[in-house]
C-alpha cells in the first residue's frame, strides 16, 4: 500500500484490570478511504480508535498519523484528526455556532465565519446556529460533534457508532454527509453496529473480536468472496423428502415445506440453474415461483465472529 494515511502496527493494549483489549493489532488505512471497523460489544473498538488519537497510552506498539508518531509528535498527528466520539459530550447551554468556532480555536485556527458557515450547511445544522445545544434532538447533536470534529480540517475523521440512536431517515442523511466528506478527500475509520451501514458506505471493512483484528478486505470483494446466493423454488405442492434425481444438488426443503432451496456459487463458471429447473420439472414438480436471495455482510460478519 502507498503512504497508508494511518499505521498502526503490532499494538497491544492491556488495561490495568488485566484485561487485553488489543492483540498485536496491524491496520493500515490508504488516504481517502471510508475503513468501517466492525465487531461485538467490548471487541477493541473503541479502544484502537482511542489509541490511534493518541488519548490512551499503549503498552506497546507504533501508530503513525500522516507520517507522525501518535505519541512521540502527539500535537502534529492530533491537528491532522477529528474525533466523532461514541458520547455525546457538549456544552448544553452554548449554541451550535459558538460549539463549533471554540473547538476551531482550541486547536489554533484563526476564527473564519466563512468557513464554518459552510460546515454548519454542510450539516443541515445552519438554520439551528443559533439554538443553544440543550434545545436540540439526539440525531442534530450528533451533526454537531461532527462539525466540531470538521472544524480544525482534519485530514483523517474517526466515527465511533456515528448514527447510534439515530432513526433511518437522518441515518441516511448521515451516510450522505460522509459521502461528501469522502468527496473532500477526508479519511474516515467508523465503528458501528449497523452492518448495513458499513455495507452502504464502507470502501473497506476491518472485523475485530477480542482484541484481534480477523479481517481487512475490500468490501465488495469480501461480500463476493463469502457470500453465496440462493435460489428459493416454491412449488405448487408441499414436498417432504427430496426426490433422488436431485441428489446432485446442493437442496434443503424450507421450513414450511412449501419449496426447495439452491445454494450456488456466482463465481462458478455454471450456476446450474437450467439444468436444476429441468430436473424438477423431470421429476414432476411444478413450480410455483421462484426467487433469488444474496447473503449480506450481516450474514458474512455473524460468520466470522460467531466463535
Ligand atoms: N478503562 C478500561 N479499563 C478496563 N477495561 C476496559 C476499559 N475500557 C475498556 N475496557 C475493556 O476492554 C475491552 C474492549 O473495550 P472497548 O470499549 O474498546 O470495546 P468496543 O469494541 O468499543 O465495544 P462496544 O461495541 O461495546 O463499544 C472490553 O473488554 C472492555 O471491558
Amino acid at each position: 500500500m502507498l503512504d497508508p494515511i494511518i499505521s498502526v502496527a503490532q499494538l497491544n493494549k492491556t488495561y490495568d484490570s488485566g484485561t487485553i483489549a488489543l492483540d498485536s493489532v496491524d491496520l493500515d488505512i490508504k488516504a481517502g478511504e471510508i475503513l468501517a471497523l466492525l465487531g461485538p460489544n467490548g471487541a477493541g473498538k473503541t479502544t484502537l480508535i482511542s489509541m490511534i488519537c493518541g488519548l490512551l497510552s499503549h503498552t506497546s506498539g507504533h501508530v503513525k498519523v500522516g507520517g507522525y508518531d501518535v505519541v512521540a509528535d502527539y500535537r502534529k498527528a492530533r491537528t491532522l484528526i477529528g474525533l466523532v466520539p461514541q458520547e455525546v459530550m457538549l456544552e448544553p447551554f452554548e449554541t451550535v455556532d459558538s460549539t463549533v468556532r471554540f473547538s476551531r480555536g482550541l486547536f489554533g485556527y484563526p476564527p473564519d465565519a466563512g468557513f464554518v458557515e459552510t460546515v454548519l450547511r454542510q450539516l443541515s445544522l445552519w438554520d439551528k446556529r443559533d439554538t443553544q445545544i440543550k434545545e436540540l434532538s439526539g440525531g442534530m447533536k450528533r451533526r454537531v460533534l461532527i462539525a466540531k470534529a470538521l472544524s480544525h480540517h482534519p485530514k483523517v475523521l474517526f466515527l465511533d457508532e456515528p448514527t447510534a440512536g439515530v432513526d433511518v431517515e437522518l441515518r441516511k442523511d448521515m451516510w450522505n454527509v460522509v459521502a461528501d466528506l469522502k468527496a473532500q478527500g477526508v479519511t474516515i475509520l467508523l465503528t458501528t453496529h449497523y452492518i448495513e451501514e458499513a455495507e452502504a458506505i464502507a470502501d473497506r471493512v476491518a472485523v475485530i473480536a477480542k482484541g484481534q483484528i480477523l479481517l481487512v478486505e475490500d468490501k465488495d470483494a469480501l461480500m463476493k468472496r463469502m457470500g453465496t446466493k440462493e435460489l428459493h423454488i416454491q412449488l405448487q405442492d408441499t414436498i417432504t423428502a427430496i426426490p433422488d434425481s436431485l441428489h446432485a444438488y446442493d437442496l434443503s426443503i424450507n421450513d414450511d415445506k412449501t419449496g426447495l432451496i439452491y445454494s450456488y456459487d456466482t463465481k462458478a463458471e455454471r450456476t446450474g440453474i437450467t439444468s436444476l429447473l429441468s430436473d424438477i420439472s423431470a421429476a414432476g414438480l411444478v413450480l410455483r415461483d421462484l426467487q433469488t436471495a444474496q447473503s449480506s455482510l450481516e450474514d458474512i460478519f455473524v460468520d466470522l465472529v460467531k466463535d
